[in-house]
C-alpha cells in the first residue's frame, strides 16, 4: 500500500491501578483503509480506542493522527432533553460546520431524518446509537475511531453502516472499527485482534 500512514500507535501502554491491559500496541492505518479491531470481551479494545482519541492517557508509547478526527464511543453521549436537531446544531457549532449537507446525508443514509423533532430521551436505543455516529460523522473527519457502532442498529440499518464505512474509506478516511462478529471481518481491509494486551499481526479482512 503506497498511501500515507495517518494513524500511527507505537508502544502504547495502559494499566488501570495493578491490571496492565495494553502492554505495547503497535498499529498504523494508511488513508484509505478500514480496518477491525477484535478481541474477547475483556481484551482491551474500549480502552484503546479511548487511548487513541485522547479521553484516557496512555502511560507509555506514542499515537500521532494526521488529520481530524472523529470517534464514536460505545456509550452514547447524548443530553436526554435536547431533540435530534438540537444536537446538530451544537454540534455544528463545536465543530465550527458552516453546511449541514453531509450531515444530512448522514441522516438520510441511517434513516434517522424522521425522528429530526424527538428529544434523545424518547429515541430508542438504535436509533440513539445512529445520533451517536452521526455525530461522530458530521464533521467529515479523515480518521475515524468507531467503537461497536452498529449496537442495537436493525438489520437493514447495519447493512447501511457497513456503506457508509465503504464509502468513507473510499473518499480517504482512515476507519477503524472495533467488531465483535467473525462475519465483519468480510467488510474489512484488514483484521487486527488483540490479545494479551497487544495488537497481533494483521489478518487480510475480505476484500484484500
Ligand atoms: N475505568 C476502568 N477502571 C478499571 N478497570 C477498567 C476500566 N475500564 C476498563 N477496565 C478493565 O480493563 C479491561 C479491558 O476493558 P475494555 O472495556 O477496554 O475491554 P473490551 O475489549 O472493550 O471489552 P468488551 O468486548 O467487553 O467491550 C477489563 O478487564 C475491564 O474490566
Amino acid at each position: 500500500m503506497t498511501s500515507e500512514v495517518v494513524l500511527r500507535v507505537t508502544g502504547v501502554r495502559k494499566s488501570y491501578g495493578s491490571r496492565a491491559v495494553l502492554r505495547g500496541v503497535d498499529l498504523q492505518v494508511h488513508q484509505g483503509e478500514l480496518v477491525g479491531i477484535v478481541g474477547e470481551n475483556g481484551a482491551g479494545k474500549t480502552t484503546l480506542l479511548r487511548v487513541l482519541c485522547g479521553e484516557l492517557r496512555a502511560d507509555h508509547g506514542e499515537i500521532a493522527i494526521d488529520g481530524t478526527l472523529g470517534y464514536c464511543p460505545q456509550r452514547t453521549v447524548l443530553d436526554d432533553e435536547l431533540t435530534v436537531a438540537q444536537h446538530l446544531r451544537l454540534f455544528q457549532t463545536a465543530y465550527r460546520i458552516a453546511s449541514l449537507q453531509h450531515t444530512e446525508d448522514l441522516l438520510a443514509v441511517l434513516g434517522l431524518a424522521q425522528h429530526r423533532d424527538t428529544p434523545a430521551k424518547a429515541l430508542s436505543g438504535g436509533t440513539r446509537q445512529k445520533l451517536n455516529l452521526v455525530l461522530a460523522l458530521m464533521h467529515d473527519p479523515e480518521v475515524v475511531l468507531l467503537d461497536e457502532p452498529y449496537q442495537g442498529f436493525d438489520w437493514e440499518t447495519y447493512l447501511a453502516f457497513w456503506k457508509l464505512a465503504a464509502t468513507l474509506r473510499d473518499n480517504g478516511c482512515a476507519v477503524v472499527v472495533i467488531s465483535h462478529f467473525a462475519h465483519d471481518t468480510e467488510r474489512l481491509d484488514a483484521v487486527r485482534r488483540l490479545r494479551g494486551g497487544v495488537l497481533e499481526p494483521a489478518m487480510a479482512g475480505g476484500r484484500v
